[in-house]
């Protein structure tokens, strides 16, 4: 579904952020991308969706992502932004729900009936009505997973999508996540989100692969964790706090 292969990015021609990258993910697949403050998570994200370009090759299902084929890739890629607020931006939820599928060619009747099947799903049928500008960040949150979720697209890319929600919500995302057929890369510092839903763990530092395997392997191995400036998912410290 995703391969990067031999792919460079630097921002500022010095440094690569990105470097020598490949991996592949297949349909269905849930990984999780972990790594410290500035190990490259979100470029590799951009990078994705074709809002960076870099050198080497990036393929979403056979597709190379390049400056043509970008209408197509992004119909078949979801991006949860990490800030909500550049992703809501009609007056409602309801007009960012309905945006999408209505530009999908889905007419008014069936993208209304797919807006409140989503927000149904997710317990948001309260938010529907409402303005953007008067929901709180965590609802905002919510809402910019509905608008996604409501796109159907093939894979969902996840940047932090567990920040500045309260723990039902945090739930919530968490049991919708596991309840989706697609394929999912989630970045995220929250261990125990990416425990509960992803099967698979890439470990990035400094644009680069350091493991990258089985979730379960990966989250408990502490030495491994603490070397990237994380640490045991709080599930897994005990009430030591993990000492
Ligand atoms: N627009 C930019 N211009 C220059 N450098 C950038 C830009 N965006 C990110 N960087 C740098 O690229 C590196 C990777 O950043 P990136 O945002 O991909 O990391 P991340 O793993 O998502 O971090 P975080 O966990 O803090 O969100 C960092 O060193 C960062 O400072």
């Amino acid at each position: 579904m995703i391969k990067f292969d031999h792919v460079f990015f630097s921002y500022d021609r010095e440094h690569y952020v990105v470097e020598d990258l490949s991996f592949s993910i297949g349909k269905g697949e849930s990984v999780g991308l972990i790594g410290a403050n500035g190990a490259g998570k979100s470029t590799i994200m951009k990078l994705l969706l074709g809002l960076l370009s870099g050198q080497g090759e990036i393929l979403v299902e056979g597709i190379p992502v390049e400056k043509k084929n970008l209408p197509q890739i992004r119909r078949k890629l979801g991006f949860v932004l990490q800030d909500s607020d550049n992703q809501m931006f009609m007056p409602t939820v309801y007009e960012d729900m309905i945006f999408g599928p209505r530009n999908y060619g889905l007419s008014k009747e069936e993208a209304d009936k797919k807006v409140d099947e989503v927000l149904g799903r997710l317990g948001l049928l309260e938010l529907k009505h409402r303005y953007n500008h008067k929901i709180s960040g965590g609802e905002k949150r919510m809402a910019a997973i509905a608008t996604i979720l409501a796109m159907e697209p093939d894979a969902i890319l996840m940047d932090e999508p567990s920040t500045a929600l309260d723990p039902v919500n945090r739930r919530t995302v968490i049991n919708t996540i596991n309840s989706l057929a697609q394929t999912k890369l989630i970045a995220s510092h929250d261990l125990d989100m990416i425990l509960d839903t992803c099967q698979r763990v890439i470990l990035l530092a400094h644009g680069k692969i350091v493991a990258d395997g089985d979730a379960k392997t990966i989250l408990q191995d502490r030495a491994l964790l603490e070397a990237n400036r994380m640490e045991l998912p709080f599930c897994l410290q005990g009430w030591h706090g993990g000492k």
